[in-house]
């Protein structure tokens, strides 16, 4: 079933008037012209922590989901309505009472036929996919998946490629050049520090960013440059050393400083299961192969013997990375009728 970044009116809870005009069922519930507005920083055990307030006078608040919200979700990056206790203060509880509209929504099954989708993360602009240029060697196969997450969750991809302190990122990028996703480069210098996050602020700069990467690529070390107080403002700190953890498996967003935007990061998301995109679509995720399909038989899955992909990546038209990302592709088209290994 084709989705598009539209259709969140699913999640789009309104609070309605009361139709049958009896008295309100309780005391804050018509239109709630007294909510505050907020962002929701991270999700813990049904309890959501939320960023309310302006620059200069911002603060979290605790809070929980109203009893009118329904079964509707709540996820990282969502601008929620809040009613009660704002304060914020020690021990308050807020309520969630709406869920604004989202402008983005991306989406993640565990793999490509689970039917059972997530939403991950709302609102966010930018999907930065972090890769090292070695150690561990980057995996086109996972990269070419997530472009097609963000192509289709209506977010911009960015290439964050760390490492190049330990090899020349040129062929990497020779590579990629046919796709022109944005990229950035860092590595690290001898002193420890990370060479390039101007660069990065830079890409980062206004948007929310969500930061996706596989083990050891340089994701955390990234965040902590980034966000120098990212353990604190994720809240979690072990209760038996007393130090600051970041083990958890659910998104978290963190602000940037100077309000310079957000990062969202995912620890424990390594991939995204695509069941939910349309496999019709899988192909226009693909800007380098897409032009090639023109020559293609009508109902064309691509995946046949007379798509003229074959023929087009053979002339080098898709450029040095043509066949591995045709492979992508049809990896990921065949995926869908069948749990696909990365
Ligand atoms: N040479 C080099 N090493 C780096 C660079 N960035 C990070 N590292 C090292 O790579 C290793 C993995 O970095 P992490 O930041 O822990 O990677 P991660 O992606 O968060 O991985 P997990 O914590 O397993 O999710 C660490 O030993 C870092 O010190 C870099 O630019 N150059
Ligand atoms: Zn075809």
């Amino acid at each position: 079933m084709a989705r598009s970044t539209r259709d969140y009116d699913e999640s789009d809870v309104r609070i309605r008037p009361n139709r049958r005009g009896s008295r309100p069922r309780s005391k804050d519930r018509p239109a709630h012209a007294d909510a505050v507005r907020g962002r929701v920083l991270g999700v813990d055990r049904g309890r959501y922590r939320v960023l309310v307030g302006d620059t200069g006078d911002r603060h979290d608040v605790t809070a929980m989901r109203a009893r009118e919200l329904g079964r509707k979700g709540i996820v990282v990056g969502d601008e929620v309505h809040l009613v009660g206790d704002t304060t914020g203060a020690e021990g308050s509880l807020a309520r969630i009472v709406r869920i604004s509209p989202r402008v983005t929504v991306l989406r993640r099954t565990a793999d490509d036929t689970d039917p059972v989708e997530r939403v991950l993360v709302a609102n966010a602009e930018q999907l930065v996919v972090v890769s090292a240029l070695t150690n561990p060697e980057p995996r086109p196969r996972l990269i070419d998946r997530c472009l097609v997450a963000a192509y289709d969750a209506g977010m911009e991809p960015l290439l964050l490629l760390t490492k190049a302190d330990l090899t020349d990122p040129a062929p990497f990028l020779e590579q990629y050049a046919p796709l022109s996703v944005h990229h950035v480069v860092t590595s690290r210098a001898p002193d420890g520090s990370i060479i390039g996050l101007d660069a990065v602020h830079e890409a980062l700069a206004g948007r929310v960013s969500v930061l996706v990467g596989h083990s050891g690529v340089g994701k955390s070390t990234l965040v902590n440059a980034l966000v120098p107080d990212a353990l604190r403002a994720v809240g979690v700190v072990n209760d038996v050393t007393g130090r600051g953890r970041h083990t958890s498996t659910s998104a978290v967003a963190l602000p940037l400083p100077d309000d310079d935007g957000w990062v969202v990061d995912t620890p424990g998301v390594r991939s995204f299961g695509l069941a939910h995109v349309d496999p019709a679509r899988i192909v226009t995720h693909f800007p380098d192969l897409e032009p090639g399909t023109e020559e293609c038989p009508r109902g064309c899955t691509h995946d046949e013997e007379e798509c003229a992909l074959d023929a087009w990546v053979a002339s080098g038209a898709a450029g040095p990375a043509g066949p591995a990302r045709l492979d992508s592709l049809r990896r990921l088209l065949r995926t869908r009728t069948a749990a696909g290994e990365e």
